[in-house]
């Protein structure tokens, strides 16, 4: 399988502040890849490596087997990039903009800008001063799209965008990926990620905490546990091994289960049930593990 990104051991410490550390992840050949990790923990810092817009303090990242600082200009001819935040400004509008970076980059189709107008639902007519903070992420997605990238780099691609669009975003960058383009692609939208990511990586605290196709990471993350009692328990009776959260609403319990379940039903044999309830864990219920947990 062909390697697109790869990072060894890639640090970056902002002096006394934690940027990333030992950063070690392998993005495939035509895969959606998933980053993700909560607030701070160092999505946008691993991407501006990348990017070669900051340098790292230690180790190294290539794409396309290629040195992202070295051999920059040559991987930059061959991605495109969308900030989380997109700045475009000024009296140009969307179309002269797609027609200036079109120029840029050597080519510019009316018609594929005309095809994604439509599809994101964005007037290209309108100058890049008066469009939302939605309509300008259309643009500069579209811009990406457009280009015809081997790789698309997208950080928090859907902040923005309505779901009906988001939902759009979702069926493009499928066809992207399945038309051979890798995307690698940060986000907190964990619905989103789980319909369309082939695998992922979870950042915490600047470290890598988790890199795993979804199944995988499904398959190993055990089950969700509700019980409601008739009587009162106290929520320490399920301070066990193997219970990685403990939540309580109305009486009712609701635990995530990692460990030996029959230390869990033992405890709770020990009361009165009402009802009971076991089920596999959903994608939201693992991240939150890995970005709340102690993992
Ligand atoms: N220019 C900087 N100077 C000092 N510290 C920085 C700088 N940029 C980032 N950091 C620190 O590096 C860490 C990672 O930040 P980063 O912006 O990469 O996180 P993130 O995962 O992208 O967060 P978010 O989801 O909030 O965008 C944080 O602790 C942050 O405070």
């Amino acid at each position: 399988m062909e390697t697109v990104i790869e990072t060894k051991n890639l640090t970056k410490s902002y002096g006394k502040n934690r940027g990333i550390i030992d950063v070690n992840i392998k993005v495939n050949k035509g895969e959606i890849f998933g980053f993700l990790g909560p607030n701070g923990a160092g999505k946008s810092t691993t991407i501006r490596t990348l990017l070669d817009i900051i340098r790292p303090t230690s180790g190294s990242a290539t794409i396309f087997g290629l040195d992202c600082h070295k051999d920059a200009v040559a991987i930059h001819w061959r991605l495109s990039y969308v900030p989380g935040d997109v700045n475009l400004y000024g009296n140009m509008t969307g179309k002269k903009f797609l027609e200036y970076f079109g120029s840029v980059r050597g080519s510019y189709d009316e018609d594929e800008a005309k095809k994604y107008a439509e599809k994101f639902d964005v007037n290209l007519n309108r100058k890049l001063k008066e469009y939302s903070k939605g309509n300008r992420q259309k643009v500069a997605l579209i811009q990406a799209f457009m280009n015809d990238p081997d790789l698309l780099i997208l950080d928090e691609p859907t902040s923005g965008l309505d779901p009906l669009i988001q939902q759009t975003f979702l069926e493009v960058i499928r066809e992207e990926a399945s038309n051979g383009r890798t995307v690698f692609m940060s986000s907190h939208v964990l619905s989103e990620v789980e319909k369309v990511c082939d695998r992922v990586a979870i950042i915490k605290e600047g470290k890598i905490v988790a890199q795993e196709s979804i199944g995988d990471l499904k398959k190993k993350s055990g089950s969700v546990l509700a019980v409601k009692f008739s009587e009162e328990v106290r929520p320490e009776s399920f301070k066990i091994d193997g219970i990685a959260g403990v939540s309580r609403l109305n009486g009712s319990y609701r635990m995530t289960v990692t460990g030996n379940i029959r230390k869990v039903l033992k405890e709770i044999s020990d009361h009165d049930v009402e009802s009971i309830a076991i089920q596999p864990m959903n994608l939201e219920d693992i991240f939150m593990q890995y970005y709340a947990g102690g993992k």
